[in-house]
């Protein structure tokens, strides 16, 4: 514990919406904030995880007791903007330092006006909601001067407890693109940062419900030009483009009410245009192939979970965000398991047996985490590779 960052912050409350009350110091912008409080096992990337439209009305609270030694930069982001609801963490460095900082965490989050609580026992929080299940909270990030009162602490149970509950909330079409755009950067690299695709060879349409950049990225380096399309945009203007392959984002909320994206995949698959789904996009395809998702007790999120690929027995540590996952025992005889996570068992891949699509749940972009499961995106341009041949 630093205790000089004691004095240099205000005070801030963290109440759950069972009555369970932290109280640390407010890093980031003054004010109340709600949504569900999610615990993050990565050690880094807490910018990419912050710009992570899929956090979209939840609270992460990162387990790695030290975030912020690295500061900010202008390039770690995966949207324009911060989408997690809050932050909380055990202790803020007060020094960071990096070739690329531009900014503190603490700067950055004020910047974003995303309210922030450190300071408290992660570790209590973690098993409480590990033994619990994930619950609505309420960060209250006090001002200057300000002290906590019973009243205030009273005040944010309140808010905790008055959240809507991350069941049957659609949160894709809230943070979707408004406008179709072109996206053509492709993956950083040392000393040169990102990339340009000046030669494509297939046209990829991305269905944006909170897409990350990263996986764009990784898409374009293998050689694809990407129209990004909002999440309400029916099959008959996808098909119009003339996509040699579909994408489907990761997203935030329930997957069950996008309806719209529902019928919209479903159809697309129908024609036999090479599809691939990641995360929400993975649940979107189970759900068009008639498979039922639920919500898990408290997810995976996090940069180190192990996943077996049912075909090669290859294990890939994975990085990992979600709520939500597709129940095995509804999958439809067209419907193949591919890929499964040796935490819990659950289902992590599919893949269609009658068309060219699959999908899987954690993320193979990383961003952050590793990249042993980035093979997937090879997969997608061999299938459009063969498509376009065919
Ligand atoms: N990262 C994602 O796409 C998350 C999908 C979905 N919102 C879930 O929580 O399961």
């Amino acid at each position: 514990m630093l205790l000089s960052l004691k004095g240099a912050f205000p005070p801030a409350i963290l109440a759950l919406a069972d009555g369970t009350v932290f109280q640390g110091n407010s890093i980031g912008a003054a004010g109340a904030t709600t949504g569900e409080v999610v615990f993050n096992t990565s050690m880094s990337g807490y910018q990419e995880i912050l710009t992570d439209p899929s956090y979209c009305q939840q609270i992460v609270t990162l387990t790695y007791p030290h975030i912020g030694n690295y500061g900010v930069n202008l390039e770690d982001i995966e949207a324009d903007k911060i989408h997690a609801a809050g932050l909380i963490i055990k202790d803020l460095p007060l020094v960071a330092s990096n070739f690329r900082k531009t900014a503190t965490l603490s700067e950055y989050l004020v910047a974003g006006k995303t309210v922030a609580i450190a300071n408290i026992d992660t570790r209590k929080l973690t098993r409480h909601l590990r033994t619990h299940g994930a619950q609505n909270g309420c960060i209250l990030g006090l001002a200057q001067g300000e002290t906590v009162t019973q009243a205030l602490i009273d005040k944010a149970i309140a808010a905790a407890k008055a959240a809507p509950s991350m069941s049957g909330l659609d949160l894709a079409k809230v943070v979707s693109v408004k406008q179709t755009y072109e996206w053509n950067q492709t993956e950083w690299k040392l000393g040169a940062g990102y990339g340009v695709q000046i030669t494509p060879k297939f046209h990829v349409v991305a269905y944006d419900f909170g897409v990350k950049k990263n996986i764009l990225r990784m898409i374009a380096q293998r050689g694809a030009r990407i129209t990004v399309v909002p999440a309400q945009t029916p099959a008959a203007d996808v098909l119009k483009l003339k996509p040699d392959g579909i994408f489907l984002a990761n997203g935030p909320g329930d997957p069950e009410p996008c309806d719209y994206a529902i019928s919209a995949v479903k159809e697309l698959i129908e024609t036999g245009i090479p599809t691939f789904g990641i995360c929400l996009g993975h649940q979107i395809m189970a759900l068009a192939s008639g498979a039922k998702t639920f919500k898990m007790k408290f997810g995976h999120h996090g940069a180190n979970h192990p996943v077996k690929d049912l075909d090669s027995g290859r294990v890939s540590i994975t990085s990992q965000n979600h709520g939500f996952a597709v129940d095995e025992k509804s999958l439809p005889a067209n419907l193949r398991p591919t890929h499964i996570s040796l935490f819990d068992n659950t289902l992590q891949g599919l893949a269609r047996t009658d068309k060219p699509a699959f999908c899987f749940q954690g993320h193979p972009e990383a961003s952050p985490g590793p990249h042993d499961i980035s093979y997937l995106f090879d997969r997608f341009t061999a299938l459009m590779e063969k498509h376009k041949n065919a």
